[in-house]
């Protein structure tokens, strides 16, 4: 897998982002530069707009009537909202893993074929699905059963059949969503796991609600809080963005400090 660009620059860098639905401004100003190679975490209390910056960084609110941005984010020299990028392309250079594991009712070997298929790869289909899952520490697992369907698997499997889908196109970018919400403990630490592994291919971003999770696996870690508006409801912003160990031991801010102490959210 290759990366574009130099890995001291960022791959994501926000300009002054406001983010809206409609005319509601959901979460504003924005500025943050998002590391390559690394993984970085965004946390914050429900609502102060994670997910929402989260699927701004590979336009999947595009699909959503009344989404609009002001500012910019350029995903490393590109301007991602520029009329002229495609916005298909830019999903599959960046990846998205859901809260909710959602493999295709497909065998475990077309969930991984699909998206090489439709993108034309060249060479070895069987070659690619035993790579893709044995990055996804899924392969020993699975590898005498390809052919069953991919939702028979536990829903930790199918989580990293999800994963794995998804490095099967090589993006460069992995966006996660709450990756381990919906899984047991143990299906929680393969997942995490994993996303170390990970780090060495891909820059990843992971939205989560679990402090340990923040502080076991990402390098650098965002605190989006949100202040109420005039008209009674709620608009997200970012707080304090720094290596995680500072954000977790010696936030700049009190209300990072509140947070991470289980004081609020
Ligand atoms: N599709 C949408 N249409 C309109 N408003 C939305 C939409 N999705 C989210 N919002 C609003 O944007 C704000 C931020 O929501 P978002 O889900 O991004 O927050 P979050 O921090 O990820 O929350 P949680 O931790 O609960 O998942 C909220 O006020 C939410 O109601």
């Amino acid at each position: 897998m290759t990366s574009n660009g130099n890995a001291e620059k960022p791959v994501f860098r926000t300009e002054k982002l406001d983010i809206y639905y409609g005319k509601f401004l959901a979460v504003e100003q924005v500025v943050l530069e998002v590391p390559q190679k690394q993984v970085t975490a965004f946390i914050g209390p429900s609502g102060c707009g994670k997910s929402t910056l989260l699927r701004c960084f590979n336009r999947l609110n595009d699909l959503i009537d009344g989404f609009h941005i002001d500012g910019k984010i350029y995903y490393h020299d590109i301007d991602l909202y520029d009329s002229s990028v495609d916005a298909v392309q830019v999903r599959r250079r960046i990846g998205m893993v859901f809260q909710r594991p959602n493999p295709f009712p497909k065998s475990i070997y077309d969930n991984i074929a699909y998206g090489p298929r439709i993108v034309g790869h060249e060479g070895s289909m069987d070659d690619l699905v035993e790579d893709s899952l044995r990055r996804a520490a899924l392969w020993d697992e699975v590898k005498d059963k390809l052919q069953e369907n991919g939702l028979s698997l536990s829903g930790g499997q199918q989580q990293r059949l999800c994963i794995a889908r998804t490095i099967a196109v090589k993006p460069d970018v992995v966006l996660m969503d709450e990756p381990c919400s919906a899984l047991d403990p143990i299906s929680t630490l393969k997942v995490e796991e994993l996303i170390h592994e990970l780090k060495q291919d891909y820059s990843i971003i992971i939205v989560t609600h679990n402090m340990q999770q923040a502080t076991r696996v990402a390098d650098m870690t965002a605190f989006f809080n949100a202040r109420a508006t005039e008209t009674g409801g709620k608009r997200g912003y970012l707080v304090e963005f720094n290596r995680t160990r500072e954000i977790f031991e010696n936030p700049q801010e009190q209300s990072t400090q509140d947070y991470v102490s289980g004081r609020f959210g």
